[in-house]
């Protein structure tokens, strides 16, 4: 994968350490030279590679009905054709309609989209990022990717962004309790001088240089630190909707800043658009899973990251999960719950065989084993509160070679689900 970054493929690197990919990246992206979003520093081959002739069609209703409140509203691709979008309006409380958090992002997946497709038309790098220049030579380069490397040994268990790792340390790590909105503030500016080519340290100098070289946004970054910022004040979700936009900003956008850099295989007849929803899909999957199976851990720090309308509508209160007792009302709420995060995980699993050869496997695998986790809570009797679910490792292996051979299927050419129309 990618930028300053990691591939670690699930558990404890079993699969790898992720210094393979980082080397791709490293060196200019050799191992997805055939990709459908090659480095900026092999510019003529993107020019060679584009595909003319405006992707157009995607696929976003398939995660609809069971997963909105309203169906309201169809809206317009830039290429003019329309879509339905059945929750771009929710109501509030008050009755008012707002625009829904999945519409809201939804424009930041086109914008991620629009931003390859202008890439790759370019004939003259015509928007061309700042040139960036790093710390010292090469060499150095070459150690910041390498203490990437290491940084993801030492702290990912799925594939992550180390960029991604340090600011939910911000958050999440030892200094914690001592982060406050202006920290992130002073974060989010560094992160502004990564893109501009002005790197603070090593760490910062990987990111710099990989995001010189792919199609990849800030906006999925700034994000990121926003739902940073919404955990130091909200520990309360009053519907889905609520809760969709935390996913979005602290694991929706790994997917999106992961695509530019794994690529879309070349030989894929998917809209990019629908490349990217797929891949928000599985970072709204994997924490969704993330929270369900971390009920009991939230809920003694004082966080539940449940909407608290469908709590109410199964008959449950805040009390009830600090309480921490499996009841029928319970295992009925979780049951949707775990459906709904499932949904997710098939949406993406439609997006990962249109992905570059290199990157289907490893994409595939945590998809997979994330999934599970699933069937665990189930096989817990849905006991998250004090049983922590997980996969074992004989399960993890069996895995492994499953998702290898399925990654060896190249995208089809007419009956993809996210082929254009
Ligand atoms: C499907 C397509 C087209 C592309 C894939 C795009 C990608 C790489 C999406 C992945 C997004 C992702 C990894 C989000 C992070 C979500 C998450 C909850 C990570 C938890 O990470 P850890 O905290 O290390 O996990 P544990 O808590 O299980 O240890």
């Amino acid at each position: 994968m990618s930028v300053a970054l990691l591939w670690v493929v699930s558990p404890n690197s079993e699969v790898s350490n992720g210094t393979g990919f980082l080397d791709s990246v490293r060196e200019g992206n050799r191992g997805l030279e055939s990709s459908r979003f090659p480095s900026r520093d092999r510019n003529s081959m993107w020019k060679g590679r584009f595909k003319k002739g405006g992707r157009q069609g995607w696929n976003f209703g398939s995660l609809n009905a069971d997963l909105r409140y309203s169906c309201l509203g169809r809206s317009r691709t830039e290429n003019g054709r329309s879509f339905s979008v059945q929750s771009s309006l929710v109501a509030s409380p008050a009755g008012e309609m707002a625009v829904s958090s999945e519409k809201k992002v939804y424009e930041v997946v086109l914008k991620q989209a629009a931003l390859v497709k202008r890439h790759l038309i370019s004939t003259d790098d015509i928007e061309v990022k700042p040139e960036i220049v790093l710390p010292g030579n090469l060499g150095l380069l070459s150690e910041a990717y390498d203490r990437c490397g290491e940084v993801c040994a030492e702290y990912a268990k799925t594939f992550y962004l180390v960029w991604c790792r340090r600011t939910d340390e911000l958050v999440d790590g030892p200094n914690a309790s001592h982060i406050t909105p202006q920290a992130l503030d002073r974060w989010e500016a560094r992160l502004e001088d990564i893109f501009n080519g002005r790197p603070f340290d090593m760490l910062d100098a990987a990111l710099s240089d990989t995001v010189s070289r792919f199609p990849v946004d800030i906006q999925p970054f700034r994000d990121m630190v926003e739902g940073m910022r919404m955990d130091l004040w909200k520990s309360r979700y009053n519907n889905f909707d609520e809760l969709y936009l935390y996913c979005y900003y602290v694991a929706g956008t790994v997917g999106l800043m992961s695509v530019p850099i794994m690529g879309i295989a070349p030989e894929s007849k998917a809209t990019t658009e629908s490349v990217y929803n797929a891949a928000l899909a599985l970072g709204i999957a994997n924490q969704l899973t993330n929270i369900l199976r971390d009920v009991g851990e939230d809920a003694r720090r004082g966080r539940l990251y449940l909407p608290q309308d469908e709590l109410a509508q199964a008959g449950l209160s805040d009390e009830d999960i600090f309480a921490g007792k499996v009841t029928d009302k319970w295992r009925i709420f979780m049951k949707k719950q775990i459906q709904r995060a499932r949904k997710f995980f098939d949406e993406a699993e439609k997006g990962v065989t249109e992905l570059s050869s290199a990157s289907r496997w490893p994409v595939l695998a945590s998809l997979l084993l994330y999934r599970k986790i699933l069937d665990e809570i189930e096989a817990n009797d849905f006991n998250n509160f004090t049983k922590r679910a997980y996969v074992s490792k004989p399960k993890k292996l069996l895995t492994l070679p499953i998702a290898y051979a399925r990654s060896l299927v190249p995208p089809k050419s007419t009956s993809s689900p996210l082929a254009k129309t």
